[in-house]
């Protein structure tokens, strides 16, 4: 199943795969025929374990490289060669593990300006501006944790402590945001305040890019729905036509339910 979204936008694609395929230990463990991302979509990622999310996503980010061809797999605004620091530029990225690389005792302020550095937190030989000072307290208000600036981050609960993690990712003011499985480990509260905050980044112009296991994830602003299975794309659209109990069901391969409401999606397993 290929239902491929088509998009009337004129201007140069922020993203292209064509033939894109990354192989690991001599086995291909993600092929993608062909896949464009422009900017302004929002689009949520869904797919079993091991369906090669993580690597799709790092393909966007230049973690990993596909196999070499002549005609380019993957193109960055048209451009084969890209630095790294211009996609670091226009891309932000929050994933849940994330948060367990955060060993030491610092400022929530220090660790969301460390996202400047690509640090942990400010070392002696940064200078943080006051524009990025600024930019720091507007990405916190943002995610409603400028309050916290002053706190110990390891002191933070669960919750608290991913929304400072977008904040962080915010900080250099990307254009799109990479969500990897931003829930995991939440509580219904701090899910409730993360999917919110997914929904304040999308009203406020960023492009969301969503990986997640759970439809409940896939806010109203996400309207484009990308179907991994086996590391291929098995479908991608609009989320109402592939959010469906049918769909669901074959791409888990367990008798799934999609419930609908208020704009909002959840997962019924039938047991
Ligand atoms: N370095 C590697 N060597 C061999 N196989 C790998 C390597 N990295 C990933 N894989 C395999 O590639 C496949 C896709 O992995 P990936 O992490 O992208 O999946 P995923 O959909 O993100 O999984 P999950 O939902 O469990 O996080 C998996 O089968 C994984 O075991």
């Amino acid at each position: 199943m290929n239902t491929r979204l088509s998009h009337s936008a004129k201007t140069q694609p922020l993203l292209h795969f064509a033939e894109a395929v990354v192989v690991r230990s001599g086995n291909p463990i993600l092929s993608i025929d062909s896949f464009t991302l422009h900017e302004g979509e929002n689009i949520a990622i869904l797919g079993p374990n091991g369906s090669g999310k993580s690597t799709f996503i790092k393909l966007i980010t230049r973690e990993v490289f596909p196999l070499h061809r002549d005609d380019p797999p993957v193109l960055f605004r048209g451009s084969e060669r890209v630095l790294l620091s211009d996609i670091k530029k226009c891309i932000g990225v929050v994933s849940s593990t994330m948060q367990d690389q955060i060993t030491v005792h610092l400022p929530v302020i220090d660790a969301v300006c460390g996202g400047l550095f690509g640090t942990l937190g400010i070392l002696p030989q940064h200078t943080v501006s006051d524009h990025s000072m600024a930019q720091a307290y507007r990405a916190m208000e943002l995610l409603d944790v400028a309050d916290l600036a002053d706190r110990d981050i390891k002191t933070l609960s669960t919750g608290q402590a991913r929304r400072v993690l977008f904040a962080r990712a915010l900080v250099h003011d990307p254009q799109v945001l990479v969500l990897d499985e931003p829930c995991t480990g939440l509580d219904p509260e701090g899910m409730f305040h993360v999917r919110q905050s997914i929904r304040a980044l999308a009203q406020a112009g960023k492009s969301i890019v969503l990986v997640t296991h759970y439809p409940e994830d896939i806010v109203p602003e996400i309207t484009r729905l990308v179907l991994l299975k086996g590391g291929r794309l098995y479908a991608d659209g609009p989320k109402e036509e592939l959010l469906t109990d049918a769909t669901m069901t074959a791409l888990f391969e367990v008798p799934l339910q999609i419930q609908r409401r208020g704009g909002y999606y959840s997962l019924v397993s039938e047991y």
